[in-house]
C-alpha cells in the first residue's frame, strides 16, 4: 500500500534525484496544460466575450446569456458586507485594516537630488492605470485572497482595479464579495481560468485590457499569466500553495501535522514537505497524520497532495535541512525551532518566512499582515510577496544644467564615438558650445 506521505531520508545516496523529481511537476511545464491554455487564449483573443461565454458555460458550469449577467455590481458587493454576521465582518475588516498598515510601509515616494553645476536627477513614482487581480475560486473560495491582492494595488494608487473570480455553479461566495467592498475593487467580474487572464490581457467587447494581471491560481492561470506576459506585466507565477517546515523536534507533532495539512488542502498540486533531524519526530508527526487525516473534511485532496508531493524528510542536522530549504526554495517556509532567528538569519530563498512555533502558516494566510500571494515552483530565488511596488512604476527624471550639459556632453561623445553612433556624437557636441 503506498504510504500516506514520502518517507525520505537525506543520508541516501538516491535522496537529491528523489528531492528533484518531487519538486519537479510544476517547474516542468506540463504539455497538456501548456496546449489547452494556448488555445483558450488564442480563442478569447479571436473572439472576444463570445469564448469567455462558453469557456465559463464549460468550466465552471455557469451559462449565461451575456457577460452583463457576470457581472457583480458594488451594490451587490456592498449588500454581502451587510450581510456579513458580525464575528465574520469584525475579522474580515481587521484582517484588511492589518493587511492596509503593513503595505502602506511599502509604499516608495519620488525622489531627486540636485548636482552641483544644477543638474537634477530622480526618480518619479506612478501608480499603474488599470490593474486585473485573479483571485481563485474553483476549489475553494478566497476572500482573503482579494484583501491581499486589492490591498496593495490601493494603497499604490490604481486608479482601476477590475477583480476576475469563478463562481462554478453560479454561486457567489458572499464573503469575497464582502471582502471586494471592504478593500475598495472598482469592478468584479464573475469569470476565472485561463479565459479571465485573457480577457484581462487583450480586452474583450466589455473588459478593457489592463496593465498588469496580478494573483495566484492553478496551473492553468499560472500557465496563461507566463503566456500573456509581455502583452501586459505579471506579478509572479503564484501557483499551487506549498510549506516547508524545519523541526527540531520540539513542537507538538500534532501541531506540525495540521500545518502540513493547511497548505495540502488548497489543491492535489499542492506541496507539505517537513525537514527534521529527529527520527523519534518524524515517526510521531506520521501517526499524526494518519490519525487526524480521515477526520478531514478535505481529506481526498489532503490524500492525494501528501501522497505524490509531501514528504517527511530525516536530515542530519539543521545546517543540512537550511541547506535543503535554500535550494527548494519554498513559497512558506516555517522554522519550528529553539532558536528559529539564527537560523532564518541563513535562508536566502523563501516567499515568507515564519519564525518559532506560534508562527503557524495559516496566521500568515489570513491577518498577520504580509501578503499572502507569494512565488511558488522555487520561483523565490527571484520573485518576492505580492507588494506595493508591484503596482507602481519608476521613470526616470533627467533634467542637465547648461553646465551639466558641457561635462557630460564631453563624456557622451567620447562614449558615442566609440560606438561608431555619429548622431548621438553630434547630438551631445551641439549643446557643449551653446549660445542659447
Ligand atoms: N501562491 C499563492 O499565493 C496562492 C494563494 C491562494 C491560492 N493559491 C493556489 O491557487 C490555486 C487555486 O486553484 P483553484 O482550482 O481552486 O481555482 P482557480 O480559480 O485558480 O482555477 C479555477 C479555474 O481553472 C480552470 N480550469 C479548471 N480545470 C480546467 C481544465 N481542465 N481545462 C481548462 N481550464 C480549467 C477553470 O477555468 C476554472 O474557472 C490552488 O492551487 C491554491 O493552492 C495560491
Ligand atoms: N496559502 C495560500 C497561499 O499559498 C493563501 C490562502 C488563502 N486562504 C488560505 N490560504
Ligand atoms: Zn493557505
Amino acid at each position: 500500500m503506498k504510504p500516506v506521505i514520502n518517507r525520505l531520508d537525506a543520508r541516501d545516496d538516491g535522496f537529491p534525484a528523489t528531492l528533484r523529481r518531487l519538486l519537479a511537476f510544476e517547474a516542468g511545464e506540463d504539455a497538456h496544460i501548456e496546449q489547452a491554455v494556448a488555445g483558450i487564449l488564442q480563442n478569447v483573443r479571436e473572439r472576444g466575450d463570445a469564448a469567455v461565454l462558453e469557456y465559463t458555460a464549460e468550466f465552471d458550469r455557469l451559462q449565461a446569456a451575456t457577460m452583463q449577467d457576470l457581472e457583480i455590481t458594488p451594490d451587490e458587493c456592498a449588500a454581502a458586507l451587510s450581510a456579513l454576521e458580525p464575528a465574520r465582518r469584525t475579522a474580515l475588516e481587521a484582517a484588511a485594516h492589518r493587511v492596509r498598515i503593513y503595505h502602506e510601509r511599502q509604499r516608495t515616494e519620488s525622489w531627486q537630488y540636485e548636482e552641483a553645476d544644477g543638474t537634477v536627477l530622480g526618480q518619479k513614482i506612478t501608480p499603474m492605470d488599470r490593474v486585473g487581480l485573479y483571485v481563485p475560486g474553483g476549489k475553494a473560495a478566497y476572500p482573503s485572497s482579494v484583501l491581499m491582492n486589492a490591498i496593495p494595488a490601493k494603497v499604490a494608487g490604481v486608479a482601476e482595479v477590475i477583480m476576475v473570480t469563478p463562481t462554478p455553479d453560479g454561486v457567489r461566495n458572499p464573503l469575497v464579495l464582502a471582502a471586494a467592498a471592504v478593500a475598495g475593487v472598482d469592478r468584479v467580474v464573475a469569470i476565472g481560468g485561463a479565459q479571465a487572464v485573457g480577457a484581462l490581457a487583450y480586452g474583450t467587447e466589455s473588459i478593457a485590457a489592463v496593465d498588469k494581471i496580478v494573483g495566484p491560481g492553478n496551473a492553468y492561470v499560472a500557465a496563461a499569466k507566463r503566456r500573456v506576459f509581455g502583452t501586459v506585466g505579471i506579478d509572479m507565477v503564484a501557483g499551487p500553495s506549498e510549506i516547508l517546515i524545519i523541526c527540531d523536534g520540539s513542537t507538538p507533532a500534532d501541531w506540525i501535522a495540521m500545518d502540513l495539512f493547511s497548505q495540502a488542502e488548497h489543491d492535489e498540486l499542492a506541496q507539505a514537505i517537513l525537514l527534521c533531524p529527529d527520527a523519534d519526530f518524524l515517526e510521531q508527526v506520521q501517526a499524526s497524520i494518519e490519525r487526524l487525516l480521515p477526520t478531514m473534511p478535505r481529506a481526498d485532496i489532503l490524500r492525494k497532495s501528501l501522497a505524490d508531493r509531501g514528504a517527511l524528510i530525516h536530515v542530519r542536522d539543521l545546517d543540512e535541512a537550511v541547506a535543503i530549504a535554500n535550494d527548494i526554495a519554498p513559497e512558506h517556509l516555517e522554522i519550528s525551532t529553539e532558536n528559529a532567528s539564527e537560523l532564518a538569519a541563513q535562508i536566502r530563498h523563501a516567499g515568507a518566512i515564519f519564525l518559532g512555533r506560534f508562527s503557524s502558516e495559516a496566521l500568515g494566510d489570513y491577518c498577520a499582515g504580509p501578503n499572502h500571494v507569494l512565488p511558488t515552483a522555487r520561483t523565490a530565488r527571484f520573485s518576492s510577496p505580492l507588494g506595493v511596488y508591484d503596482f507602481q512604476k519608476r521613470s526616470s527624471i533627467i533634467q542637465v544644467s547648461r553646465a551639466g550639459a558641457i561635462t557630460l556632453g564631453a563624456i557622451a561623445a567620447e562614449l558615442a564615438d566609440g560606438e561608431g553612433l555619429p548622431a548621438h556624437a553630434q547630438s551631445a557636441r551641439y549643446r557643449l558650445n551653446s549660445k542659447t
